[in-house]
């Protein structure tokens, strides 16, 4: 597959993702040579349980990186680093000796843990939480879900005590079976994906010894908390091992985190929004640690090697794909994701209906368990054309409310919006979110930004590029979508939306 205009060497990406798996071979000019995938069972064994089987994620991780280099028809010698982005918080316990997992690894939409953090909440209090961690006490993060393990799966406590377990988020359970496994894995987390566990001080960059302790993990299965773009080891061991020995593994970064440095958001104020099955808003807040009273979160940008940390504000939206994917599947109304645009583009505006799609709550910046889904403002008139819009608008208002929170924090008024993400395929979407906004919406020549945000990574931790500079020389502009929409008519569906929000609160009573 590699001709004249991608001669190497090249760097390598792996993203493991929630639905699947996948690696990108990126030549220097960060364009795609090869990609391969792999999709991975979704296991749902109560409702509000979401688990998946880390032992199947490895071997198709090892596939695709294997499938990756061969459609790229190239060898080790041409691939100079290899880097991870993985999905956040999705938790793994396994046995150091064995290297098998003691358990699923529990992912981040699984609520299983509510009432413990309810529970966190009344005995230790929220704000030492978000002061320390800059998280919000809630089931979407990393230690509540190994505490869960711990207290209910039977020996785990005492075997964790004993230092005969690891706990892991994907990256580590990644980086851990390519660099030897059992063999001298390196056991190593990177600060943004540490920084979604609830565990590691953000002002220290290290696990908070007070905090594992109120939320009851053992700091003796923790990883060592490393940059994000530095080399951790090299592959090692197994088939990998024989086809790609010796390469350094040389960047790991949460996806959101990864999107963020693959669209080049370099600058205090840079801000990107990825649209997947949920969607993910981060702004780049420079060396500053902003406290959020606005239901963001502060997180770890990321880190290269031993410069100081680059922190970012986030807000992050359950639902915004998977509402497209609920109205295709459980409803019926369409047959692919890309006809909700035909759809919604036969009638000229919602005819009256708001869509809040809280199936599992409302992530930022409410943080409301207790909230469910509502279409609101239904008549006789509405048909399911209108609620194609609503859907559409549903994400657009989403976003909006994540960019005012996100203006209040920082103070710091959104100039664009990059976007990245299946969703930004729907040019309806993309108008409608410029005209929610009230800015620019700009997408990338490379939509795979996560990948390209890890290979970045990687990359600069060699040397194949030299500085941040280099990157954004890459960084090219494939659409550019501005507002159209009057003030007025923004500001009155902007005050019904926020209505039909309202309507999703307290569904559920303490005890559900
Ligand atoms: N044209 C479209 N319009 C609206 N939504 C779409 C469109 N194409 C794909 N999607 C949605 O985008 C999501 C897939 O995007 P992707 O970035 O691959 O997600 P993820 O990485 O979270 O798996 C799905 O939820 C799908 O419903
Ligand atoms: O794998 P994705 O793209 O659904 O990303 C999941 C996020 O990292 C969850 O925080």
């Amino acid at each position: 597959m590699t001709d004249a205009h991608t001669a190497g060497p090249f760097i390598a990406a792996i993203d493991q993702g929630t639905t699947s798996s996948r690696c990108i071979v990126f030549d220097r000019d960060g364009r795609i040579v090869s990609v391969d995938q792999k999709e991975h069972e979704q296991i749902f064994p109560k409702p509000g349980w979401v688990e998946h089987n880390a032992t199947e994620i490895w071997t198709n991780v090892q596939e695709v990186v294997a499938g990756a280099v061969e459609k790229a028809g190239i060898t080790r010698d041409d691939i100079k680093a290899i880097g991870i982005t993985n999905q956040r918080e999705t938790t793994l316990v396994w046995d150091r000796n064995t290297g098998e997992p003691v358990h699923n690894a529990i992912v981040w939409q699984d609520t299983r843990t509510d009432a413990l953090c309810r529970e966190l909440g009344r005995n230790v209090g929220q704000d030492r939480f978000r002061r320390e961690t800059g998280l919000p006490l809630a089931s979407y993060f990393a230690g509540p879900k190994a505490r869960w393990l711990l207290d209910n799966v039977d020996g785990l406590r005492e075997r964790a005590e004993a230092g005969d377990l690891l706990f892991g988020t994907m990256d580590t359970w990644v980086i851990w079976n390519l660099t030897g496994g059992t063999d001298g894995g390196k056991h190593v987390t990177d600060v943004t994906n540490a920084s979604r566990t609830l565990l590691m001080n953000l002002h220290t960059m290290e696990w908070d010894e007070r905090i594992c302790e109120s939320i009851g993990v053992p700091m003796q299965m923790l990883p060592e908390i490393r940059s994000s773009a530095e080399v951790y080891g090299e592959i090692k061991g197994g088939k990998l091992g024989e086809l790609l020995g010796g390469i350094p593994v040389a960047s790991a970064l949460g996806d959101q985190q990864a999107a963020l440095f693959g669209q080049t958001c370099f600058a205090e104020g840079e801000t990107k929004s990825t649209y997947g099955t949920g969607t993910f808003m981060v702004m780049n807040t420079g060396d500053k640690i902003i406290n959020s009273y606005s239901g963001l979160l502060t997180t770890v940008g990321y880190r290269i090697g031993d410069q100081k940390p680059v922190y970012a504000l986030e807000g992050s939206i359950a639902v915004t794909g998977s509402l497209v994917q609920w109205m295709r599947d459980q409803m019926g109304l369409i047959s692919t994701a890309a006809e909700i645009e035909t759809l919604a583009l036969s009638v000229e505006d919602n005819g009256g209906a708001y869509f809040v799609p809280a199936f599992s709550g409302l992530f930022a910046p409410y943080w409301r368990s207790d909230a469910r889904g509502v279409i609101a403002g239904l008549t006789r008139y509405v048909t399911k054309a209108h609620l194609a819009r609503a859907v559409l608008e549903a994400t657009a208002w989403q976003t909006r409310e994540i960019a005012d929170a996100m203006t209040k924090d920082s103070g710091v008024e959104l100039a664009a919006l990059k976007v990245d993400g299946g969703m930004t395929s729907n040019n309806l979407l993309m108008q409608t979110l410029a005209d929610f906004l009230d800015a620019p919406v700009v997408r990338p020549m490379v939509a795979e930004t996560t990948c390209l945000g890890a290979a970045y990574a990687a990359g600069l931790a060699v040397g194949f590029w030299n500085s941040t500079d280099d990157l954004r020389a890459n960084w090219r502009r494939a659409a550019e979508w501005t507002p159209r929409m009057d003030a007025e008519t923004r500001d009155r569906e902007y005050k019904s939306w926020l209505k039909a929000v309202e309507r999703t609160m307290g569904w559920l009573e303490d005890e559900e």
